[in-house]
């Protein structure tokens, strides 16, 4: 388990905007996935109701056609497809990949209907390169996507417009390249925008995860502090070993006449013994798993879930072996340092006790039993 650092900032990928590490973009997504379907849904619906709304204008244009019925049918296929993906977010609203799957699609479908309408309304395409240019604006920043997906999306889009116009839109060389000119700056515009706005999430959540580190932490250990432990950790961690049935081990331990070390290297001095032993917690401990928490002055609190007292008695005696094989250097000298431990475990499989009520308190006493006789020992008792 190594020393979290509170400073470290995630690297961000400068084209994608995206997490370069894949574990930190999921949880960054699945952090935003609440906000992130919302924002679909209520552009699926704008849309669909805007794109449904520009029937009146087929109307206005080319009267009551067959080629407004068929305009009225592609706006409603357009309009469907908005609910349809409404109801998938709604089928799995956990699912990153629906999200995903849902904008892409409404990407396709809104793109494809919106050059269906400027083919079949062909006389238009100097009005059409303005609802072209919304379009991929509601591409970069209204469909909540992967970046490089609606960037893929806006831009063949516009290609495919551009191609249009050239085709059948009978527009002059000089109004054909105005509007590609405006359409590439509306792209570029709209990526910088959204290049933006993805990063400004990502920096936004990196901050709020350095906050919530260093509310949770010891600022000189890194350990977890004694607020967390009795808001959160130790609830949970009781908890879960209650609902599987499983043992949990907690070890107690405390520096051996600490005090003496304060006294002839400084306080520095006791720090960084400090800081040593912390980081031969976190480092003899399973990362993501057990817990170190610095519960007083030199004395820290280790939470060991599905661990039983062997287990318990084990670790322990490997970190007292660890932290007296090997002296500590600080400024040239060499600081020798002992710990002693107190192991205490329940298993909930066969306790139906509330035995573990007191699991602090037991590791409490044999951690000073283990002072009593002698230090840099380990004493254990089972609870239950
Ligand atoms: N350097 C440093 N010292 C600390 C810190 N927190 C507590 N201490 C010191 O830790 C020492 C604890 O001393 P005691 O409680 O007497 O215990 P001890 O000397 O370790 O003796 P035993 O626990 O009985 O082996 C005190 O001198 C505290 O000032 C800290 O953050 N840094």
């Amino acid at each position: 388990m190594s020393l979290p650092d509170s400073k470290k900032k995630p690297a961000l990928a400068a084209w994608r905007c995206e997490f370069q590490s894949s574990a930190d973009e999921q949880a960054f997504l699945h952090h935003h996935l609440v906000t992130t379907r919302v924002q679909l849904r209520f552009t699926l619906v704008i849309c669909s109701l805007v794109f449904l709304g520009f029937n009146i204008t087929d109307i206005l244009w080319l009267g009551y056609s067959s080629q407004t019925a068929i305009l009225a049918g592609v706006r409603l296929v357009v309009a469907l497809a908005a609910i349809g993906g409404i109801l998938l977010l709604r089928r799995w609203p956990d699912s990153i990949a629906t999200t995903r799957l849902v904008a892409s699609m409404a990407e396709l479908i809104s793109g494809g209907g919106f050059l269906l309408v400027t083919a079949l309304r062909s006389g238009e395409f100097t009005l059409h390169a303005i609802s072209m240019a919304i379009v991929i604006i509601v591409f970069y920043i209204y469909i909540p996507n992967r970046l490089l997906y609606s960037a893929a999306m806006a831009a063949s889009c516009t290609l495919s417009f551009v191609m249009l116009a050239a085709g059948m839109g009978h527009l002059r060389p000089v109004e054909l390249g105005t509007i590609a000119t405006m359409l590439a700056l509306t792209n570029m515009f709209g990526y910088v925008a959204a290049q933006r706005y993805q990063l400004l999430l990502r920096h936004e959540y990196t901050a709020q995860k350095v906050l919530k580190n260093l509310s949770i932490r010891d600022p000189l250990t890194g350990c977890y502090n004694r607020r967390y432990l009795h808001q959160q950790l130790l609830e949970t961690e009781i908890s879960r070993a209650q609902r599987y049935q499983l043992s949990l081990a907690v070890i107690m331990c405390d520096l051996d006449h600490f005090k003496l070390v304060n006294d002839r290297y400084g306080h520095h001095g006791g720090d960084a013994v400090l800081q040593h032993f912390a980081s031969l917690m976190q480092a003899l401990t399973r990362e993501g798993v057990d817990s170190v928490v610095r519960y007083g002055g030199e004395e820290f609190l280790l939470i060991l879930p599905e661990t039983d007292l062997a287990g318990g008695e084990l670790l322990a005696q490997r970190l007292r072996l660890a932290l007296s094989a090997q002296p500590i250097v600080y400024q040239d000298q060499q600081i020798s340092a002992t710990a002693s431990f107190g192991v205490a475990s329940i298993n909930f499989g066969r306790s139906s006790t509330s035995a573990h009520m007191n699991m602090i308190t037991v590791a409490d006493d044999m951690l000073y039993a283990a002072k009593n006789s002698g230090r840099n020992r380990v004493c254990s008792r089972q609870l239950g």
